[in-house]
Order: structure tokens, then C-alpha cells, then sequence
């Protein structure tokens, strides 16, 4: 199987979550085969937290040694800790606390009661990325990075038309003025991200199918930041079929 961007449509939401559910469940049953621990970057927004519930819910479940499994984040909004609209909150609601999972597995980002900076919070998760970076590495061996995808194509806090964010040499940005509110955010830069084995992004809605189209057909990472993923191993679309509208047929690898 080749590298090239997959795109695998589903008839709706609940079929796309339950089928990035048993996949996730059962590639992190064989990495946990090969490899002593797994780290997963989780996603923001809607459909990551659906895909979350979905997991959480999903019988198979129990029979991943979570105690292996580290989690981290694509991105944070730059809120108070427990605020609700903090990724990580949303994670540990939707997911994350029906783990038998160590809390030290857990790599939330600073919060903004406990770093006031945002610059300086983008540090400390660089820090905490490079302890568990090896020699050679830009990060921690992602074994599979969800994404989300805005109407607008960007992923995590990476926006259209803000070049500094994507180019930039750190592995983790402040951005100060995201058209999503929040407008404070903290986001992986794009070469983390594409330093992952496995990049899922999960999207539905009629609302992204104009971005993904774009994007497979070759606009800039510029115009539309989605269209600059790519995963090490694999890129996977996880789509349903309004989200598929514009997508070009040689890219569809599966219709469910
Ligand atoms: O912090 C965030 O908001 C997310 O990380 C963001 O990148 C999100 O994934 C997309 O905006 C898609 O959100 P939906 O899935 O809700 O459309």
C-alpha cells in the first residue's frame, strides 16, 4: 500500500466514527504488538470528539493495555484548566476517563491559569515533547495523529493565510489571532504533525467538502492548510459522503 492520501467515505457520522473506532482500536492492539508504548495525538472540535465517544464506547475497547498508551494534543485553546471548551476537558469527558489510564499518560497542554504566557506555554510543551523525543527525532513517534478539519481546510490551530505558523523552525506555536474561537490558541506546527506514522482526519458535513476537494486537487497548503498532511506511513480521510462531494474519484479508496 502506498503512501498516497486515502479517502474512505461512509454514509454518516455515526458509521464514520464507529469504523475510525474498530480501526483504532484494532492498529493500536497490533503497534502495542510490535512496540512498548503508543503515543496518540487527539484532535479538537466536533467530530474528534464524537470519534472519542465512539472508542469509548466500542466493546473492543478493554482489550487495549492503556497503560501503554500516552496522549497528547494537536492543539489547545489557551483556557483556564477545566474550562469547558478545552480540548482536553473534551477528551477526558468524551474518552479518556474510561481509561484504565496512568493521569501521568495524559500530555494535556499548559493551561492558561497555570502559564499566563501563551509564548512561554508553547515552550513548556516543546519541553515536554522533546523529553519524549528521541535522538534524531523532531518528536515523540506519533502512531497515529487525529486531525479534524475546518470549513476553511485548516488542521489544529493552523489557519489559512498565516504562513509564519506553518513555516516556523519550533515544534509548538502560540497563535494569537485563530478565526475559530477562541482567538489564543496552541498548536503542533505542520512538520510535527507530518513527523506522525499515521495522520486520520475525520470530517463530515457538506461544510468541509469544498476544503477537502481543494485540497486533493492541489491547492496550496496556503490557501487550504489540510492540503499540507502528510502522514510518514499513511494519510487517511475519514469522510462521510457530504464531506466526499468534491472529491476526486481516482482518490476514493473505499465506499462504505
Ligand atoms: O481546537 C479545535 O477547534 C480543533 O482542533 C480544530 O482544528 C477542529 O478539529 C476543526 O475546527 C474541526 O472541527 P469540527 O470537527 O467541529 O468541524
Amino acid at each position: 500500500m502506498t503512501n498516497d492520501r486515502r479517502v474512505l467515505i461512509h454514509p454518516d457520522l455515526d458509521s464514520l466514527t464507529g469504523s475510525v473506532a474498530a480501526r483504532f482500536l484494532t492498529k493500536l492492539i497490533d503497534i502495542l504488538d510490535e512496540e512498548d508504548e503508543a503515543h496518540i495525538v487527539l484532535t479538537g472540535g466536533t467530530v474528534g470528539a464524537a470519534t472519542q465517544r465512539a472508542i469509548r464506547d466500542s466493546s473492543a475497547r478493554d482489550t487495549v493495555d492503556w497503560q501503554r498508551v500516552h496522549f497528547w494534543w494537536g492543539d489547545e485553546r489557551f483556557l483556564p484548566a477545566g474550562h469547558a471548551d478545552r480540548n482536553d476537558r473534551q477528551a477526558r469527558e468524551a474518552l479518556l476517563d474510561s481509561l484504565n489510564l496512568p493521569e501521568a499518560n495524559i500530555h494535556a497542554f499548559p493551561t492558561s491559569d497555570d502559564v499566563p504566557d501563551i509564548a512561554e506555554a508553547a515552550r513548556v510543551y516543546a519541553r515536554e515533547l522533546a523529553e519524549w523525543t528521541k535522538e534524531g527525532a523532531i518528536a515523540p513517534k506519533f502512531a497515529i495523529t487525529f486531525l479534524g478539519v475546518g470549513p476553511d481546510g485548516h488542521v489544529a490551530s493552523l489557519f489559512p493565510g498565516r504562513e509564519r505558523y506553518r513555516s516556523d523552525p519550533n515544534t509548538v506555536i502560540a497563535v494569537h489571532d485563530a478565526p475559530k474561537p477562541p482567538p489564543e490558541r496552541l498548536s503542533l506546527t505542520m512538520s510535527v504533525i507530518n513527523s506522525s506514522d499515521r495522520v486520520w482526519m475525520v470530517l463530515a458535513g457538506s461544510d468541509k467538502a469544498s476544503a477537502l476537494g481543494l485540497a486533493l486537487a492541489g491547492a496550496s497548503i496556503n490557501e487550504v492548510p489540510v492540503a499540507g498532511v502528510q502522514g510518514r506511513k499513511r494519510t487517511v480521510f475519514f469522510v462521510d459522503g457530504a464531506a466526499a462531494r468534491d472529491v476526486p474519484e481516482a482518490l476514493i479508496a473505499s465506499t462504505y
